[in-house]
C-alpha cells in the first residue's frame, strides 16, 4: 500500500506563548473526526500531565490527521506540535525539519510578539512556507485588521487572506483545513532512492524499548530491514513501523519518502538514538546524512542530587531515559561535601531545569535536591589556560585567576510605548547595555539591550511582566562572553563551608545578595538545640551574618505535652520532614534552602 504523495501535507502550528496554538490543534483533530468528541480529552496534544497543569507545551507531538477537503478527495495531514517558549528554541527548531510548512497562529488582541518574530525567522531558516492565521476574533478586544497590518508590515508575509478565526469557539476553522491543502506545499522525495529518515523525537517505552520519531525524506523502510543510525554507526533491526493517531501508535506496513511516522527497532543501547541522526538501510545506505539540528548548547547548569543517596543509580537512569528524548539535556557525575553523589546538569535556561526536575519526581519517582542554578562562566588562569566554570565550587584560588568572563545575551523586548520607561530601568538595574529600540508601530516599540545572562535566568521573565502588567514580551540569543568583576560567595552555616550553597555573584552586587542569602537562609534552617550562625563570605572575608537563634526549653516542653495521639501525628510529621533534611556537620538543613538564591526578592 502506498500512499500518493500529493495528498500529503506535513505542518506544525507556531506562535507566541498563549496564542493558542494547542487549542487551534485539539480543534482541527476535532473537526477531522481523528477522535470522536468523548475521546477528545481537552488538550490531546499536550499529553504530558506536566504540561496540562502549567498550561505550555514542552515536548513536540505528532499525529496523523484524514481531511476530507472540499474538492472531493483525502489528504493526510501530519501535525506536529511545537513548543512556544523561549527556553525551547531548540525544539521548535527540530519540529520545524520535519514539516513542509507551518501555519502562524497571531492573537488578534496581543499581535505580533517578541516569540511570534523568533519562530517565524526559525521557520524561515527551515524553509518552511509560512501560512498566517488570525486567532480569538471572538474577544471583544480583537482587531484582527490591525494584526493583518501588523503581519506583513512587521513580518513582511502576505496575511490578507488569513483566516480570522475561534479556535476556542471554532469559528472559520475550516477555513484553515482547506489553506493547508492549498499552501502548505506536498512533500518531495523519491519512496525508491536509499532510505534517509531524519530523526526529530524518541522516547523510551518500557514494552516497544527506544520509539523513534521521524520523517522520512528519501526511500522506504519496512518491518525487517536492517538500519544504519549514521551518527552513533549503530545497527538494528526494524520491529515495527507506523504512525501516530491521537495518544497512540498505529502500526503499518512501510514508511515512505514524505510521511512521518515512527521506527521501532531492536535498539539496545539508549545511547545509540540521537535526535537529529539520520536513519538508513544499512544494506543500502544513503551517500550522506541530512544536515542535523542547529546544535544547542545549556545555558545554566545545576547540581542534581538524590534525596536518598542510595536511589543515585536511579537517578542516572532515568537522566538517561531522559535524554533520549531531550538532546539539550547534558549531565555528568559530581560530588558535593554536603550533598554526597549527583549530577551536574546544564539545561537551555530555567523554565527546562524545573520542568526535568518536575518529570524526574514524577515519571521517576525520584525526591531530589537542587542546587541554585548558574550559567557557564569562563576563568582565565594566570597560567594562560582557560577553563569553563559549571561549578562554583571548582573556582581556582582568586590568585590563579587572570580574568573572569560571563555570558551575555542579545535580548529584544516588545512592549507598548506607556511601559518603556519602566522596562529600560529594568534593564539599566540588571546591568544592560542599551542597543536601540524601533517603534512597529505608534504605540508598540521594539527595545534592544545586552544583557549578561545571570541577570536574567532567575525573575527577570516575572519582573518584566509585573513591570509592563504583562504587555512585555521577550526572547534572546546568546550573543557571546564578557570580561566581568566577578566574586564567589560562600555560605558558613554554623562556622562550616556549605559548598552546594556557594554561587557565583558580579562584585557590587554580592553585599546585597550575601545580607538576603543569609536573612533568607534564616528563615528556611529549623531552630536547633544550639545557637547557629549564617555567614556570607568573599574571599574568606564575612560581609553578612544572621543566627538562628536556639530552641528554647519550654518550646521543647510544649512538643511533649499534649494528648498521645498528637504527639504521634507529630512524631510522624518530623519524620516526614526529616527526609527531606540534610545534616551539615551538626546541623540539619531543609532541601528547599538549596535553592534560596533563587528566592531574593527583586528589591
Ligand atoms: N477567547 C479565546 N481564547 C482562546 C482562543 N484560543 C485559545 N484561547 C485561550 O488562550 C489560552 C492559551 O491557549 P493555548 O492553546 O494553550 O496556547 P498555546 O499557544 O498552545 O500556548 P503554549 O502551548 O503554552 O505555547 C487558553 O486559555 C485558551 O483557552 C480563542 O479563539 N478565543
Amino acid at each position: 500500500m502506498s500512499i500518493d504523495q500529493s495528498k500529503i501535507r506535513n505542518f506544525c502550528i507556531i506562535a507566541h506563548i498563549d496564542h493558542g496554538k494547542s487549542t487551534l490543534a485539539d480543534r482541527i483533530i476535532e473537526k477531522t473526526g481523528t477522535l470522536t468528541s468523548r475521546e477528545m480529552q481537552a488538550q490531546v496534544l499536550d499529553n504530558m500531565d506536566l504540561e496540562r497543569e502549567r498550561g505550555i507545551t514542552i515536548k513536540s507531538q505528532a499525529v496523523r490527521i484524514i481531511y476530507k477537503a472540499n474538492d472531493g478527495e483525502e489528504y493526510i495531514f501530519n501535525l506536529i506540535d511545537t513548543p512556544g517558549h523561549v527556553d525551547f528554541n531548540y525544539e521548535v527548531s527540530r519540529s520545524l525539519a520535519a514539516c513542509d510548512g507551518a501555519i502562524l497562529v497571531v492573537d488578534a488582541a496581543q499581535g505580533v510578539e517578541a516569540q511570534t518574530l523568533a519562530n517565524v525567522y526559525l521557520a524561515l531558516d527551515h524553509d518552511l512556507d509560512v501560512m498566517p492565521v488570525i486567532n480569538k476574533v471572538d474577544l471583544p478586544s480583537a482587531q484582527p485588521d490591525e494584526v493583518v497590518k501588523e503581519i506583513e508590515d512587521v513580518i513582511g508575509i502576505e496575511a490578507e487572506d488569513a483566516p480570522r478565526i475561534s479556535a476556542k469557539t471554532g469559528l472559520n476553522v475550516d477555513q484553515v483545513l482547506e489553506q493547508i491543502v492549498q499552501k502548505i506545499p506536498a512533500p518531495a522525495g523519491d519512496p525508491k532512492a536509499p532510505l534517509q529518515a531524519l530523526i526529530f523525537d524518541a522516547l523510551y517505552d518500557s514494552y516497544k524499548g527506544v520509539i523513534v520519531f521521524c520523517r522520512i525524506k528519501e526511500g522506504t523502510v519496512r518491518v525487517g530491514d536492517p538500519i544504519l543510525m549514521m551518527a552513533t554507526g549503530a545497527q538494528s533491526e526494524v520491529t515495527e513501523v507506523g504512525y501516530f493517531g491521537a495518544g497512540q501508535f498505529i502500526p503499518c506496513d512501510e514508511l515512505s519518502a514524505g510521511m512521518v511516522g515512527y521506527i521501532c527497532a531492536s535498539i539496545k543501547n539508549v545511547r545509540d538514538t540521537r535526535v537529529g541522526d539520520t536513519v538508513t538501510n544499512a544494506a543500502h545506505p544513503c551517500e550522506e546524512p541530512l544536515p542535523g539540528y542547529k546544535k544547542v548548547n545549556p545555558m545554566v547548569y545545576c547540581g542534581m542530587y538524590p534525596a536518598d543517596s542510595a536511589k543515585y543509580p536511579d537517578l542516572r537512569d532515568a537522566l538517561e531515559k531522559l535524554q533520549i528524548n531531550d538532546a539539550s539535556l547534558q549531565y555528568e557525575p559530581e560530588t558535593s561535601l554536603a550533598l554526597g553523589f549527583g549530577f551536574r546538569c546544564g539545561f537551555l535556561g530555567l523554565l527546562h531545569l524545573e520542568i526535568v526536575q518536575e518529570r524526574l519526581e514524577r515519571e521517576f519517582h525520584l525526591d531530589l535536591v537542587t542546587t541554585a542554578p548558574g550559567v557557564i562562566y569562563k576563568v582565565h588562569k594566570t597560567n594562560g589556560e582557560v577553563i569553563d566554570l559549571t561549578n562554583p565550587s571548582n573556582l581556582p584560588d582568586p590568585s590563579e585567576i587572570e580574568y573572569m568572563e560571563e555570558p551575555v545575551v542579545s535580548a529584544e523586548i516588545m512592549v507598548t510605548s506607556e511601559y518603556v520607561g519602566a522596562i529600560m530601568t529594568l534593564c539599566q538595574e540588571r546591568r544592560g547595555v542599551y542597543n536601540g529600540m524601533e517603534y512597529l508601530e505608534e504605540t508598540r516599540a521594539l527595545i534592544k539591550y545586552d544583557l549578561p545572562l545571570n541577570e536574567i535566568i532567575y525573575d527577570f521573565f516575572d519582573a518584566l511582566k509585573s513591570r509592563s502588567r504583562g504587555y512585555a514580551s521577550f526572547d534572546y540569543e546568546l550573543k557571546g562572553y564578557e570580561r566581568s568583576e566577578l566574586v564567589k560567595l560562600d555560605i558558613l552555616i554554623n562556622k562550616e563551608q556549605v559548598d552546594a550553597l556557594s554561587f557565583i555573584v558580579f562584585k557590587d552586587s554580592a553585599y546585597d545578595r550575601g545580607r538576603k542569602m543569609c536573612e533568607k537562609l534564616k528563615e528556611e534552617i529549623p531552630r536547633h538545640l544550639f545557637e547557629i550562625p549564617i555567614q556570607a563570605a568573599v574571599g574568606g572575608k564575612v560581609i553578612a551574618r544572621e543566627t538562628v537563634k536556639a530552641l528554647r526549653k519550654d518550646v521543647l516542653a510544649k512538643c511533649y505535652g499534649g494528648d498521645i495521639s498528637r504527639k504521634k501525628k507529630l512524631l510522624e510529621k518530623q519524620k516526614e520532614g526529616k527526609k527531606r533534611m540534610r545534616q551539615v556537620g551538626n546541623v540539619e538543613i531543609p532541601q528547599e534552602a538549596f535553592m534560596s538564591v533563587l528566592k531574593l526578592d527583586e528589591d
